[in-house]
């Protein structure tokens, strides 16, 4: 359904430049914005300063197992930076490419009636320009008159153009997007440096990204241990010594660095900024981190029915005439409605008349009044110069209507209607000031798959609920069809935002998706708010999501990237925090062996010497960081059930296999460092 760019995940260039970026971000100025890190940065120069002036710290253990433990440290911080450097490469790779398309083009400024020819760069939000076939629009903003195709794929990397056109929920265009056919006359409504070019290149290249909540409480955590560890070791030599055993600083240090966070401390990082990039490949731009994140917790999704759960291009396919009237009556009634009414289904039902060859007489229409569709009369049609008043709209509200100018509702209007919603199709009915002649069966499918994906979202503990403006029965159905939780039917954008809200006060998160200006609102006040591409700048501009594809049945993938990013981070926290606790019963072991050889019956693990244990815990803790890069950037594997379950499942993965690999790795690192020594 929809496309996945499958990018190749790294590249020559931007392991390069992440190797050259492991050493810059040595700065500690940088460093301390991760403070587990900044300790691992401090350790290692205190046990530098040992190693080049020994004889000022009357150090004990040889300068050989100094170095090795400098090394080690240093490398601890590299892998650490490396793996944030990685992260973060790909998306200035990215961002790179968008700044090629974000080229200085000339525009068109409409002043008065005289065009003058400025810079892109001169225009500001309110100026009008005219752009033609083959040149480029100078920045975002509305088509205000005109309809011309535009070749959106420097930014969607979609090839086939888009039409965009004046009035509706279409009219939206992007800066640095060509006009392939037609011209247009666009009002800008962004600023310099203010357009949504700016800011996706702004938001892969991460300059704007700030912590999450999550990430901030993960954060908070991680200190706290390393404090609560740091004072831990600090205290054990003034306490050994008052024993009689001296517990030499490096040897502190490696202990130190074994029992605080490194693993979590150096992947945490790179874990965020890995999850934003899996939705960006997915061709949906993130407002925030914090959007991602969101997507993962949510318990509630609104759904569209028209274009989200069905195709949506609901064609009109066939006349059904009620009571006396003829099927050629209505068809000339259900055209004449549809004359000026450019929505897709009023589109259809001219097409429609032409397929089916039924004669109609051409301006009639002319001295009549157009009346627009509106989501909230549910009618459209056309106030005809001799008094007629035709329209066509949702049964009910054609009902009222006419009885309200005290006509007759035929027979069987309920029973035809009726039958066209219990297969999902649409019924209109077709008026003539108090008369009903029939109804128009629009028609539309549900996409397939629905159904299995639905499942995986109730797996995973989401309720699901279908909006529509439909009628109920045609409603029931769908949901049925899609298997969808529950529905709301006849519903209004303004529903929209009681549903969210009536959700919200239960402690729920709500995603939604939307393309509308009357959207915006409930983009807005939804958790996730995933608005396309396609849709109008107002709700692009409420919404913490746009889909570049405007697919708005991604919004429950991009729930599974959200979900993946967590369990990612929750499993490699479950696993740094088990693996520290293994490491303590490897290392402190061997550190008093160390002082009071007597204490070799400790040494459970058969290790090699004091020493290469030591050096064997500090090796396993710093390599297990890039040998968990791979993991920390694809996310663990994810499979759709309900969060309890998984947290049960994680903890038992993760937890248990972080107590054991170390014991493992360590074993076989003493193996091998005990055969080189
Ligand atoms: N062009 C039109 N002219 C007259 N009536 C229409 C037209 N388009 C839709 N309707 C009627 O108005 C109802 C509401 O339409 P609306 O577009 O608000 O919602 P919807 O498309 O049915 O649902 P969704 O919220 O899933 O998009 C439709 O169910 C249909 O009965
Ligand atoms: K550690
Ligand atoms: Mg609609």
């Amino acid at each position: 359904m929809s496309k996945v760019q499958k990018k190749k995940l790294l590249t020559g260039p931007i392991v390069r430049n992440a190797l050259k970026d492991s050493f810059i971000k040595l700065n500690p100025m940088t460093l301390i914005k991760n403070p587990v890190m900044f300790v691992v940065e401090i350790g290692t120069i205190i046990v530098l300063l040992m190693v080049l002036f020994p004889g000022y710290f009357g150090a004990k253990e040889s300068v050989g197992f100094n170095i090795s433990v400098f090394f080690i440290l240093l490398f601890t911080v590299l892998f650490a930076n490396f793996a944030e450097a990685l992260a973060e490469g790909r998306g200035k790779a990215q961002a790179d490419s968008l700044k090629k398309t974000k080229r200085e083009s000339f525009a068109n400024k409409l002043v008065g009636d005289v065009v003058k020819k400025v810079s892109s760069s001169e225009l500001r939000k309110g100026d009008v320009v005219l752009v033609s076939q083959g040149e480029l629009i100078p920045g975002d903003g509305e088509v205000i008159e005109g309809l011309a195709s535009v070749d959106e794929s420097a930014i969607t990397g979609e090839s086939a153009p888009v039409i965009k056109e004046a009035g509706g929920d279409f009219n939206s265009v992007t800066g640095g997007t060509r006009v392939v056919s037609d011209e247009i006359k666009v009002r800008i409504t962004s600023d310099p440096g203010e357009s949504f070019l700016d800011r996706m290149i702004l938001l892969v290249e991460g300059a704007k990204r700030q912590k999450t909540p999550n990430e901030i409480a993960l954060n908070t955590l991680l200190i706290s241990l390393t404090i609560i560890f740091l004072i831990v070791v600090v205290t054990l030599r003034p306490i050994a010594s008052y024993l009689g055993i001296n517990l030499d600083i490096p040897v502190l240090i490696s202990l130190l660095v074994c029992l605080i966070p490194t693993t979590i401390g150096g992947l945490l990082s790179a874990i965020g900024i890995a999850g934003m990039d899996r939705v960006t490949q997915f061709n949906v731009v993130a407002m925030s981190g914090k959007a991602v994140e969101a997507a993962g917790d949510i318990n509630t999704m609104i759904l569209d029915k028209t274009g989200t759960i069905t195709f949506g291009n609901r064609m009109a396919s066939e006349f059904v005439p009620v009571g006396k009237e003829t099927e050629t009556d209505l068809a000339l009634w259900a055209t004449v409605s549809s004359l000026k009414d450019e929505t897709p289904e009023g589109r259809s039902v001219i097409e429609l008349n032409k397929k089916l060859g039924y004669p109609y007489e051409a301006g009639l229409e002319e001295g009549g009044q157009f009346i627009e569709f509106r989501a909230e009369t549910r009618m459209s049609g056309m106030d005809l110069r001799d008094g007629l008043k035709v329209r066509k709209g949702a049964v009910d509200s054609i009902k009222n209507w006419v009885l309200s100018q005290r006509g007759q509702i035929p027979a069987n209007l309920d029973q035809k209607s009726n039958a066209i919603a219990s297969m999902g199709g649409t019924p209109l009915a077709v008026a003539v000031n108090d008369r009903i002649y029939g109804l128009i069966y629009l028609k539309d499918t549900v996409k397939p798959g629905m159904k299995e994906r639905f499942d995986e979202l109730r797996k995973m503990g989401i309720k699901t609920i279908m909006c529509t403006g439909d009628n109920p029965l045609t409603a029931s159905t769908i949901a049925a069809e899609a298997g969808v939780d529950s529905f709301i039917a006849e519903s209004t954008p303004e529903n929209k935002i009681e549903v969210i809200r009536r959700e919200q006060k239960e402690g729920k998160l709500v995603a939604m998706t939307g393309d509308g200006t009357n959207d915006a609102p409930a983009l807005a006040q939804a958790d996730v708010g995933l608005a396309m591409n396609s849709g109008t700048s107002a709700a692009k501009e409420a919404a913490n999501m746009v889909d570049l594809d405007s697919d708005p049945s991604k919004i429950i993938e991009v729930v599974a990237i959200g979900k993946q990013l967590l369990m990612t981070r929750g499993a490699l926290t479950t696993f740094s925090i088990a693996n520290d606790i293994a490491k303590y019963f490897a290392i402190i072991p061997a550190m008093f062996t160390l002082a009071i050889p007597e204490m070799n019956v400790l040494n459970v693990m058969g290790l090699g010497s004091p020493s290469s244990a030591i050096i064997s815990a500090l090796i396993f803790n710093a390599i297990v960081i890039p040998l968990l890069i791979p993991l920390a950037m694809r996310g663990v594997k994810y499979k759709p059930m309900s969060s309890v379950k998984l947290l049960r499942q994680n903890i038992f993965i993760y937890g248990l296999g972080g107590i054991i690999v170390p014991f493992i790795g360590i074993k076989v690192i003493d193996l091998l460092v005990s055969m080189w020594v």
